[in-house]
């Protein structure tokens, strides 16, 4: 299998934030959802993040994913300083450095699974160079849905739904991926499937993926946890048990 190295290998650190903040409303209204997090996601790595309902997570992933803009402190994705960038910039920034991947996976019910996963390269107008076929080839035996190409999303499995949008998040070598409890509409087959393949996507390509999820199971996949709780993160662990994930939830661990 092909080893890509790309920048962010290379410079070791996919994302980082300084004293991220981020304020909702005002006054009486205010909700303070991140509260100066300060965190440096390893390149190639698995990283979970965790937490209780309202601690911040998903604001947490929208601020790096430049989708939400922070209230204060600073994000770099790649090496870019996305703060620094006009909202057409950030928009293209996004396209070309950071994968998604949804709960809802997010495909165009009219397209097959190819062209769905071709999508990203179509709208970014790549030229389908030797590189880009050897990557989606790379990316479509991975995931095992070569035989599924042809079809349209309704008339594949939820796990295979989403290992096609998995593959679309993958194919354009991303700085990173962000995965937003993309179990959630799994049975715990498909969702074992899914999390490997995330899992292996980390080994074999050097991806980086950051996944929210609420599930102890999912997170074992991951090489590294962080624990949110109250807009700070209150634990990071790496490849953690159950029983250490279960006791950083409750607040055992700072
Ligand atoms: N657009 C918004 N306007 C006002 N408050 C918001 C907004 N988005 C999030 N919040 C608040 O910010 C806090 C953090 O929300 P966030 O969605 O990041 O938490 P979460 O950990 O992802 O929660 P969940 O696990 O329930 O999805 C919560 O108190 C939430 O109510």
């Amino acid at each position: 299998m092909t080893q890509t190295a790309t920048s962010s290998v290379l410079s070791g650190t996919a994302a980082r934030a300084r004293d991220l903040t981020k304020t909702y409303g005002r006054g009486s209204t205010e909700v303070h959802a991140l509260r100066g997090v300060d965190l440096d996601l390893p390149a190639g790595r698995f990283t979970a993040i965790m937490g209780p309902s309202g601690s911040g997570k998903s604001t947490l992933m929208h601020c790096l994913a430049g989708l939400d803009t922070p209230t204060g402190g600073e994000i770099t994705v790649g090496g870019q300083h996305l703060q620094t960038l006009s909202d057409t910039a950030l928009t293209r920034f996004r396209r070309d450095h950071i994968g998604f991947v949804f709960q809802a996976f997010n495909l165009l019910p009219m397209l097959t699974a190819r062209q769905n996963i071709w999508l990203p390269l179509d709208l970014a107008r790549s030229r389908a160079d030797d590189a880009t076929r050897r990557r989606f080839d790379d990316v479509v035996d991975v995931l095992g849905i070569r035989e599924r190409l042809d079809h349209r999303p309704s008339e594949l499995s939820g796990g295979q739904q989403q290992r096609v949008a998995i593959a679309r998040a993958l194919v354009t070598t991303p700085d990173i991926v962000f995965a937003d409890e993309p179990t959630g509409n799994l049975d715990s087959e498909s969702s074992r499937e899914v999390l490997d393949f995330l899992r292996r996507s980390c080994r074999e390509f050097g991806q980086t993926v950051v996944m929210v999820t609420h599930e102890i199971d999912a997170a074992s996949y991951a090489d590294d946890v962080l624990v949110l709780a109250d807009g700070r993160i209150r634990a990071r662990l790496e490849r953690p048990t159950p029983e250490a994930l279960v006791d950083a939830l409750r607040g055992g661990r700072a």
